[in-house]
């Protein structure tokens, strides 16, 4: 691929590299993440988001990695997606790192919901771009920002690969009698009802990374991956395949998540219309926007709700115990489900963090093999790590996940295929 300008990065009398970077956006309803990445040797080059889009005090953050400068980071308004990424392609340019520069070789997109049809990573076209929009109404906070995401790297940058990197992907392989309902199948099939699983990416990696703690190959085990972010999902995946996924056609179903509700009795919804007076729309935002630990309590952060267990606030404790107890029935489904677990790992905000979340969800399990030693699960680390103690049947660990990275390597991997 040739590049289209001519970059202050590269001095024109040097011979020009292949080019080797991958820029990772990850665009979500509120935020705008991005990595930038130099696939040679896997190296960051920068980092940076925007935070609070559409709000007065929306924030940008940029951290120059390659040229070890300070952290640069300003509030203000940021109006819409389209001005974040214009926001981050200003930053990067300051650094030398612009979008305009030969030594980029492609842009990577976390696209949330990629339907049945996109197993893999996928570079963008007009196709792509159809059925993406044509999944709106099963993925409203998501694929609007992630669409907006590849039309702005697109203008910016025309002659470049756009890849996308599906959420859904990686859940793709799971059995029917796992993806679909219990509904009327013809009404299924007209509406594309079905199971789908969410944060798919960051399942492949953690459980390909879980394998590899355990200096096993991934075809040799079978892992539990509980990814608990502000969104939070958990896989059951057997030797290196997803077999089960708590999230289902939308990222509503499943764990109690920072906002959302996770599973409930479907009649809620009915319930809450008929005699409760609200429209559709009013409980969609229930119970995406405020429902969740946030509706339990008032917080979403697990910082703020364990600080105020700290204080004995009985709101904070039964959302936290609701948390739980949610977390706790999704490990021994998935311990039925796969029949041999070798690992339960823990990932994401959450579960990198929150030690007491991880003792908690595995307390009174030892009957299954799971246990967490007190000492191991206190340590704050960044690489993965076991928590379990020595000689545990199963083990348990915390696994840092990277999307960001695990997209870069997937689009460039494809980049290099397609040349
Ligand atoms: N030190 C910590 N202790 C406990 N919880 C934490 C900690 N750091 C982050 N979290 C939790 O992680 C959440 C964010 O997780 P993250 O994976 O970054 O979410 P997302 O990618 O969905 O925005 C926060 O809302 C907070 O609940
Ligand atoms: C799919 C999903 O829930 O994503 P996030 O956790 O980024 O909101
Ligand atoms: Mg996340």
């Amino acid at each position: 691929m040739s590049p289209a300008h001519p970059s202050s990065t590269t001095p024109s009398d040097e011979p020009r590299s292949t080019p080797s970077r991958v820029l990772v956006l990850n665009s979500g309803s509120s935020s705008v993440k991005y990595q930038l990445f130099d696939m040679r040797d896997g190296g960051r080059l920068a980092t940076g988001l925007v935070e609070r889009i559409g709000e007065r005090t929306s924030l940008v953050r940029h951290t120059p990695l390659a040229t070890g400068g300070e952290v640069r980071e300003r509030t203000g308004p940021v109006s819409d997606h389209d001005a974040a990424l214009k926001a981050m392609a200003e930053e990067l340019a300051a650094d030398g790192l612009g979008l305009d520069s030969p030594e980029l070789a492609a842009v990577g997109h976390r696209v949330v919901h990629g339907g049945k049809r996109f197993t893999e990573p996928t570079v963008v076209d007009d196709r792509v771009l159809a059925e993406v929009e044509r999944l709106i109404p099963v993925a409203p906070l998501h694929n609007p920002a992630n669409l907006t995401g590849i039309r702005t790297a697109m203008a910016l940058r025309p002659d470049l690969p756009q890849v996308a990197v599906f959420d859904t992907a990686f859940h793709t392989t799971m059995p029917e009698s796992a993806a679909r309902y219990a509904i009327d199948v013809r009404t299924a099939d007209e509406h594309r009802v079905r199971r789908y699983g969410f944060h798919g990416t960051s399942h492949a990696y953690v459980s390909r990374a879980t394998a590899e703690l355990l200096g096993k190959a991934p075809e040799e085990v079978n892992v539990i991956v509980l990814h608990l972010g502000n969104g939070a999902s958990a896989s059951a995946v057997r030797g290196g395949r997803c077999v089960d996924t708590s999230m289902g056609l939308t990222p509503l179903e499943g764990l109690v998540m920072g906002t959302r509700s996770g599973d409930m009795d479907p009649a809620v919804i009915f319930h809450l219309m008929r005699v409760g007076g609200m429209s559709a729309d009013e409980v969609d935002t229930l119970l995406n926007k405020k429902s969740g630990l946030v509706g339990l309590c008032g917080d979403n952060d697990m910082r703020e709700i364990r600080r105020r267990m700290d204080e004995g606030d009985e709101q904070a404790k039964l959302a936290f115990d609701i948390y739980i107890h949610r977390l706790k029935k999704y490990i021994g489904a998935y311990y039925a489900v796969l029949g041999r677990v070798d690992a339960v790992a823990f990932t994401a905000g959450v579960g990198e963090n929150a030690a007491p979340v991880r003792e908690a969800a595995v307390a009174g399990l030892e009957g299954m093999g799971l246990a967490v030693d007190a000492g191991r699960n206190a340590v704050r680390g960044d690489g993965p790590r076991l928590i379990s103690p020595e000689g545990a049947r199963v083990a348990v660990a915390v696994v840092p996940t990277d999307e960001e990275r695990e997209i870069a390597t997937q689009t460039y991997a494809l980049v290099g295929k397609n040349n």
